[in-house]
């Protein structure tokens, strides 16, 4: 197989890639992340995670392109990544005490004009937990590049009281369907270095 590159930037897509063994490397999408304000989480997403694709492939049309994109729904509020921390707090406050779903596009583009995609759900829970508890955590850090204001695999999973769909498709990667998508679209994911 041609080379893979993963179209982010995203430090925790690169983690979950990493464990997955699969030989690839990294590029910035740089694309305008704009999407019309009224459009549902779900195509947004989606629209953003081809987006990102095309932006790499276009530039490696011999490549095989991987690209996700990832938004946060709460009632009728939509979550990306919070500018600082009055944001993370706004967004933390939203989601404590709430059930809300994150949705996650993956986009894999190859050579000869394969194109593949998924759109992975998670719903979860957090507990409500008092002001002062919401500034130790935000305090971590942890709110900084994620979708939600928190990471579910670090210290945010305190503030988690039910999680239901795939761990990995919070942290920015849903790992069953992109290990679907590769393996549909003919990769060896043992083959010898
Ligand atoms: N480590 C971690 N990261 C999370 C979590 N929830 C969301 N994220 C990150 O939040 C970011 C969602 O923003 P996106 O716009 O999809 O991606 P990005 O960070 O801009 O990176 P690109 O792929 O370059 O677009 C991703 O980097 C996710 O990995 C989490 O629970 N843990």
């Amino acid at each position: 197989m041609s080379d893979l590159i993963l179209a982010s930037t995203s430090s925790a897509r690169r983690v979950l890639m990493d464990g997955l063994g699969v030989p690839y490397r990294t590029e910035a999408p740089n694309v305008d992340e704009q999407v019309p304000e009224d459009m549902p989480a779900d195509e947004a997403v989606r629209m953003l995670a081809v987006r990102k694709a095309r932006a790499v492939q276009e530039r490696h049309p011999e490549s095989w392109v991987l690209a996700a994109d990832q938004l946060v729904e709460v009632g009728r509020d939509v979550l990306g990544k919070p500018q600082d921390r009055d944001a993370a707090r706004a967004q933390l406050t939203r989601l404590l005490g709430n059930t809300h779903v994150i949705h996650t596009a993956v986009c894999l583009l190859g050579p000869g004009g394969h194109h593949s995609e998924t759109l992975e759900d998670a719903r979860l829970t957090f507990f409500a937990v008092p002001p002062e508890e919401l500034e130790r955590y935000l305090d971590t850090g942890e709110w900084e590049g994620c979708a939600g204001s928190y990471r579910v695999e670090g210290r945010g999973q305190a503030l988690l009281q039910k999680l239901e769909g795939d761990r990995t498709n919070v942290q920015g990667l849903p790992m069953l369907s992109v290990v679907r998508l590769l393996r549909q679209a003919g990769f060896d994911l043992f083959a010898r270095p």
